[in-house]
């Protein structure tokens, strides 16, 4: 037998547990939630690896969970009959914390306890939730396949450390056994427990066990009370969930059954729940979370729908199940034709998990589409939490643009706040406007006060402004929505067609064709920076801005790209004059025409949210103007 060793918890494990008895107490509940449903996990396990190893069940082929408690040691102990730990993978398992993305996110906490403590719920504390009530944890476990001498015990009071050494133990699957704190001693009631069970866990699909009590009358004139019998009972439903018919579910039991797949303490913002029968028969069940995770943007490993194979769990991959730009939604899939030893593999290929995938993509657009009509302060939610995932799809996704283009909102020169959708914007058109407009910009001030914008803004035309990271990239695939073209403000030379009367065109033509030697001499000047000088007639108060062709890459976009650290063409952009602007009408005549032409670049340049190429000759040079 291997001695007993003391070790310490990984160092995000430790904050993690300080935290989880330090500021979760307004919802303790929850801990049965999370070790049953660890249980109900390790179950699942065993009947995945049986499925290739029948030996693995030993003599005990009925998954099941129990709870029972010791009134007098004031202990409560969740014992399941699932895959077990073996000592090595007790200490991994349950002193590190194997999630990606962990360190970020403990990064994030601030040390307000009610912050951290909104935040943790994003995250999902399983196991560790039992400190919240319990001042010390003892695990006993021996995994599946393996001999009763190679048990293990794991200890710990829930502070820097663990103890573990080995143990015999006949049984396979895991005992946690807590002891409870003083003020937990409330949960060592049959009826307590039986009725938190009930609410959390009633839609596990293996039964849970709880000793029978039974009314006994006093003796001698003692009143009577309930006992605990030896006899055990189960106390939830097991059935799972979804396979129950729709009428027989409340919303009540919907949302426990999310917040149990998604560690989350919040409502869903909205689910569906169906059985699909056609090519390939299946029943659905997806909900569209109320806020993002921590991990939104970790594209590597998204997970959060589980796919079960006639109710047995085989994998959490909602790479599979979902296109990736709907790795927010969370779920069940359960297949009734997917082969039991379905292989990752296998799944990539299999037509029956593309027709999954394409029923899946149909029917959360449709739930998106409900919510934006039906609930538009619910779908503002959404659009708050995953617009800017959503509208990955536009890249990845041609099937689907149409409907993605109607779901999109933005924010615009009409609004401040992030509502617009396309046809709104459609409908505001003014008579004779032939596109939608639109300008991207690193930050909504940036947006608002651009150059660019000024005489859409003297013509009363809206546009579209648009501030994530995403936007240059997705908007790329958008080319039109409803038969109106997107075009960027920022792109190719103004034309604003039909919305620019006779006179003002003519106007323009005139001034380009008398600024014709002064564009010469600029672009003389500035052959190192611009591609090209060409008077304009998009600005109204500022004297220059800065362009690029149609079809370029954006400048925001190139340098995203560059603090991103990838290759990046060098785009030289087009600087275009305000033919009407004093400052370019007297820069001719100008003694200090060369400075000026730089001066009107590089300001130009910082408006739409760049830097000068050499900052300190542009200070230079302004300084030498205001001496
Ligand atoms: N009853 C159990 N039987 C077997 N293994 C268990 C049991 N409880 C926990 N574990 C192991 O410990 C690990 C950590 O559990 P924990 O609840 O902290 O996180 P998780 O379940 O992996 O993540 P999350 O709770 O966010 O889904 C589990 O992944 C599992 O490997």
């Amino acid at each position: 037998m291997s001695q007993k060793q003391t070790l310490s918890f990984q160092a995000e494990v430790a904050q993690l547990l300080h935290l989880v008895t330090h500021s979760l107490y307004s919802n303790k509940d929850i801990f049965i939630r999370e070790l049953v449903s660890n249980a109900s996990d390790a179950c699942d396990k065993l009947r995945f690896e049986a499925l290739a190893e029948a030996a693995l069940y030993e003599d005990a082929p009925n998954l099941e969970v129990r709870v029972e408690f010791d009134k007098a040691a004031r202990t409560l102990t969740i014992t399941d009959n699932g895959i077990g730990l073996s000592e090595k993978e007790a200490i991994e398992n349950l002193g590190t914390i194997a999630k990606s993305g962990t360190r970020e996110f403990m990064n994030r906490l601030s040390g307000d306890q009610k912050a951290d403590a909104q935040l943790i719920g994003q995250f999902g504390v399983g196991f560790y939730s039992g400190f919240i009530v319990a001042d010390k944890i003892t695990v006993e476990s021996r995994r599946a396949g393996l001999k009763p001498e190679e048990g293990v015990r794991w200890v710990s009071g829930g502070t820097g450390d663990f103890e573990v050494e080995a143990i015999t133990r006949e049984k396979r699957g895991t005992s946690v056994t807590l002891h409870l704190r003083e003020d937990a001693a409330d949960y060592l009631s049959n009826w307590k427990l039986k009725s938190i069970i009930g609410k959390y866990s009633d839609h596990i699909s293996l039964p849970i066990l709880m000793r029978k009590e039974e009314w006994k009358e006093g003796e001698e004139g003692k009143p009577g009370e309930m006992v605990v019998t030896d006899e055990w009972e189960t106390v939830n439903k097991a059935s799972a969930l979804w396979s129950r018919p729709k009428k027989d579910i409340t919303d009540e039991q919907y949302k426990e059954f999310y917040k149990t797949i998604a560690h989350d303490q919040q409502d869903p913002l909205a689910w569906s729940h169906n059985r699909v029968e056609g090519s390939t028969d299946y029943t659905q069940l997806l909900y569209v979370p109320a806020h993002a995770p921590f991990d939104l943007w970790n594209r590597d490993k998204p997970h959060g729908v589980k796919l079960y194979v006639r109710r047995v769990f085989i994998m959490d991959d909602a790479q599979a199940l979902l296109p990736l730009y709907m790795r927010f939604v969370k779920g069940v899939v359960d297949s009734a034709d997917l082969p039991l030893n379905v292989s990752r593999e296998l799944l990539q290929e299999s037509r029956d998990v593309k027709s999954i995938r394409e029923g899946n993509t149909r029917r959360v657009l449709s739930m998106l589409e409900d919510l934006a009509a039906n609930k538009p302060e619910d779908y503002a939610k959404f659009w708050a939490e995953f617009g800017a995932v959503l509208k990955e799809g536009l890249a990845e996704d041609f099937g689907n643009t149409e409907r993605l283009a109607k779901l999109l909102r933005f924010a615009s020169t009409t609004t401040d706040t992030v509502s617009v959708s396309l046809a709104d914007y459609k409908a505001r058109m003014k008579e004779g406007q032939e596109a939608i407009y639109y300008i991207t910009a690193e930050t909504a001030a940036g947006a608002r006060n651009s150059p660019q914008l000024e005489v859409f803004r003297k013509k009363g035309i809206e546009v579209l402004l648009m501030t994530d990271r995403v936007d240059e990239w997705a908007l790329n695939y958008l080319h039109e929505f409803d038969g109106t073209p997107m075009q960027s403000v920022a792109r190719g030379a103004v034309d604003l067609g039909k919305l620019q009367d006779e006179t003002e065109k003519k106007a323009a033509e005139e001034a380009a064709e008398a600024f014709k030697p002064l564009l010469a001499k600029l672009k003389e000047a500035l052959k190192d920076k611009a591609s090209d000088v060409r008077v304009t007639t998009r600005l109204v108060d500022s004297p220059a801005c800065l362009v690029v062709s149609e079809g370029g890459m954006s400048l925001q976009l190139n340098r995203l790209l560059k603090q991103m650290g990838q290759k990046a063409p060098e785009v030289k952009p087009i600087l275009e004059v305000n033919a009407e602007h004093p400052l370019v009408k007297k820069l001719d005549a100008s003694p200090s025409f060369h400075d000026l032409a730089h001066i009107l670049f590089d300001q130009a340049l910082l408006a739409e949210g760049g830097l000068p190429e050499d900052p300190a000759a542009y200070v230079k040079r302004v300084n030498a103007l205001l001496a």
